[in-house]
């Protein structure tokens, strides 16, 4: 099919080029937003997204690198960044439904920080500040144990380079490719305890605080090398998004609504969530 340029190839190959042709895009009019900022630099603050600074750096000869590099980052930060987030915030608030007194648990702790901010702290638009997001050490676990449960990448393989001998004396030829399952691992009762199909965001707590686990035992994010580059800002936005929900809405997966996960390189819900929003009361708020 790939020679003959038919059928299913032929459609990847030119969703291939679609997706090529917008990150080409994005990168030239960055180019010239960029060299328009130079022109007129005092009076302009400099940018610090992952695009710019790319484009700022040099590789290894010194040179800037190529638009086809640049578009390889382009499209693996918002492979690798986009779908794996706003999945597991689908499953996180799927749970929060089944779980109201985790729910109530992640609002109280966004209220006490609110609190925090004393008299005239909450104006209108009131947006969570970064060291606010990082005091949200349990709505941090309530994530933490969704993507336990739901872990975004359910399925991951690898293939080795070299002849090797695993920690348990599996020996694996060069070439060899393994597969491990990280949705089984996050619900093996000899990894997590005998309340493993349990959502308890307090096995994350050690004194109220966050405590994280090795990426060998949660592997939701990869572990060694190749861990994920995205993990913390993940978090950050994970966490910035749920609580600046969580703490103005009552999120209600709708009535009926099938929630059952649909097998794919993320794990997606196969109907999607379907919800209702209402708004919280002022006595809830304050
Ligand atoms: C809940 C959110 C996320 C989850 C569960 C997740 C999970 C993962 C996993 C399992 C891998 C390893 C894939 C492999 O073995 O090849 C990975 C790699 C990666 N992730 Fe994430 N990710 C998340 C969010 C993000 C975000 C927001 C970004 C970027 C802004 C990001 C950037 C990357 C990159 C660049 C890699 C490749 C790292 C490498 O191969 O060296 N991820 N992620």
């Amino acid at each position: 099919m790939r020679f003959l340029d038919l059928g299913s190839e032929r459609t990847l190959k030119r969703s291939l080029k679609r997706v090529d042709e917008f990150a080409y895009q994005v990168i030239r009019i960055r180019k010239k937003e960029l060299s328009m900022e130079l022109e007129f630099s005092e009076k302009m603050k400099k940018r610090s997204d992952l695009l710019s600074v790319f484009m700022s750096l040099k590789d290894d000869n010194g040179d800037s690198f190529s638009d086809e590099f640049l578009r390889d980052i382009c499209v693996n930060f918002i492979l690798a960044g986009r779908d794996t987030s706003s999945v597991a915030l689908a499953w996180f608030f799927w749970l929060l439904n089944k779980n109201p007194e985790v729910e109530e648990r992640v609002v109280e702790e966004l209220r006490m920080i609110v609190k925090e901010r004393g008299v005239g702290g909450e104006d209108g638009e009131m947006v969570f500040r970064p060291e606010e997001v990082k005091k949200m050490e349990y709505l941090q676990a309530a994530l933490s144990e969704a993507l336990r449960l739901y872990p975004s990448v359910p399925v991951d393989h690898k293939q080795a380079s070299e002849d090797e001998v695993l920690p348990d004396g599996t020996v694996m030829k060069k070439g060899t490719r393994i597969i491990y399952a990280i949705y089984t691992m996050g619900r093996m009762e000899s990894i997590w305890g005998k309340d493993c199909r349990e959502f308890k965001p307090e096995r994350w707590l050690r004194d109220g605080q966050f405590s994280s686990e090795s990426a060998y035992k949660f592997a939701a994010f990869n572990g060694g090398p190749r861990l994920c580059l995205g993990k913390d800002f993940a978090y950050y936005q994970m966490k910035f998004v749920a609580a600046s929900i969580l703490h103005r809405y009552r999120v209600k997966v709708v009535d009926g609504h099938l929630v059952t996960p649909k097998l794919a390189l993320t794990m997606y819900m196969k109907h999607g969530l379907k919800v209702t929003l209402s708004k919280r009361d002022d006595e809830t708020l304050g």
